[in-house]
């Protein structure tokens, strides 16, 4: 038996001080003191479950110039992300048999960290065939998204066919009209105007379209959206569980100014007065998850001037390690922090994950809270070689532990070890949400 000693331990909602028992990568014993076998150090630190980041574009394949399984990957494990669930707009598409299994040829060699895959829903998806294998199914491109974008008339019938597989179905909410008529109206004017172009309005004429296709189907799939950029949306969403990402909470419009296309992203990041409203959201728990929308692009693409430049941030690293300086600083609970990355995460696609418990994977991370670092581009592992946070404070593990075995610490890498997820069925409770 592997033994955690001397942390502190989150267990049900506060950190005690106790030790955990590992067998066969599983927590099997939670004991105040007395366990014995091999020491997993944790002396002075705070013993967190591994963040699942339900959202990543891990690229590979055709585009592996962007980005590969080893490197979004390692990068997840140093930023003490234990699982990732990753999208299907990759080149080839994940929308068919043959093109899940040449993903995951990929991911079977290449990852850290344990992985699930999502099926496209596209008009031309192979959703059943898909089924036995994916872990969810989305995200789901209402504006963009090329070969994979769905129309409204189109919703109904995959909402319908995504439910006979019992799995998850998110959604990217921009109205595609609106998006199409706001970048014609701005195109090549200033970069500021970005978020003008694809307006909180399309986000919220998006969501309510959905809800209302959703609300008149009888059997429903559970439903995710994700990304969601303005607070006025969210208090749109009653019945689904909504993700925002750490950039929509990090940067605002005057970041624009200064990154320029490296902060161009969908939907885009809002103002001020937006960022404090969310914030204000997390904390009253009205978001549901914290996922990256890891989606690198590489520096000759950001460089191609904005408006020509793709859409999309990296943030699988850098993500935990930020919430965690904000929960230092006391901007955000510990509870609301294993709420959005660990725990919601887990119930949304049913793993056994993201709970410190007897039974659960021992996904863990070692954390101290003292050691607050500046983030620079040598420490990313991401392949795109560049992030829109050079200079924050971050709180990094200093150790990442995955079913039982350390897979990172600060001083390399070990066992590349991740495996597919098996997911057991949505099992999230709906939670209070306010309607103002
Ligand atoms: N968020 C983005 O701007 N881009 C994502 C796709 C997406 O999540 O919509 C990408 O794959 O690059
Ligand atoms: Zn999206
Ligand atoms: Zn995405």
């Amino acid at each position: 038996m592997k033994v955690v000693k001397g942390g502190r331990i989150y267990y049900k909602g506060r950190l005690v001080n106790a030790e955990l028992g590992i067998e066969q990568g599983r927590i099997t014993k939670i004991k105040k003191t007395g366990l014995t076998g091999d020491i997993v150090n944790a002396r002075g630190m705070v013993v967190l479950p591994g963040a699942i980041d339900i959202h990543v574009h891990f690229r590979d394949m055709d585009l592996s110039d962007k980005e590969t399984w080893e490197t979004g990957s390692k990068a997840a494990a140093a930023g003490g992300v234990t699982t990732v669930i990753e999208q299907p707009n990759t080149k080839p598409p994940t929308d068919s048999r043959k093109t899940y299994k040449q993903k995951k040829g990929k991911a079977k060699t290449g990852s850290f960290v344990d992985y699930g895959i999502n099926g496209a829903v596209a008009i031309h998806s192979d959703i059943s065939g898909l089924s036995p294998f994916v872990s969810g199914f989305g995200e789901t491109f209402l504006a963009g998204g090329n070969d994979l974008h769905v129309r409204y008339e189109d919703l109904e019938g995959l909402l319908q066919a995504v439910e006979t597989t019992k799995k998850v179905l998110t959604i990217h909410a921009e109205d595609e009209k609106l998006v199409e008529k706001g970048i014609s109206r701005y195109k090549n004017t200033r970069e500021s105007n970005y978020p003008k172009a694809r307006p909180e309005k399309a986000e919220e004429k998006a969501v309510d379209k959905v809800i209302d296709i959703y609300n008149k189907i009888e059997r429903k799939p559970p439903l995710h959206f994700c990304h969601i950029s303005s607070y006025k949306t969210l208090n749109l969403i009653n019945d689904s569980t909504v993700e925002v990402t750490p950039h929509h909470l990090l940067l605002t419009k005057s970041d624009l100014k200064s990154q320029g296309s490296y902060v161009k992203t969908n939907p885009p990041i809002r103002g001020r007065k937006n960022r404090a409203m969310l914030w204000k959201a997390l904390n009253s728990g009205e978001i549901d998850v914290i996922a990256s929308d890891h989606a690198p692009h590489t520096q000759n693409e950001k460089e191609q001037g904005f408006w020509k430049a793709p859409s999309g941030v990296p943030g699988v690293q850098t993500m935990l390690p930020q919430l965690a300086y904000h929960v230092k600083k006391r901007n955000l609970s510990l509870k609301r922090f294993v709420k959005t990355l660990c725990e919601n995460p887990s119930d949304i696609y049913g793993l056994n994950k993201g709970y410190i418990k007897k039974g659960m994977d021992a996904d863990l991370i070692f954390m101290d809270f003292s050691d607050i670092t500046r983030i620079k581009k040598n420490m990313l592992h991401s392949k795109c070689g560049w992030t829109p946070y050079t200079g924050r404070r971050a709180i990094f593990p200093q150790k990442t532990m995955l079913r039982g075995k350390v897979i990172y610490k600060k001083s390399g890498f070990r066992d590349k070890i991740g495996e597919e997820i098996e997911p057991k069925g949505y099992r999230k409770s709906r939670e209070n949400r306010k309607t103002t």
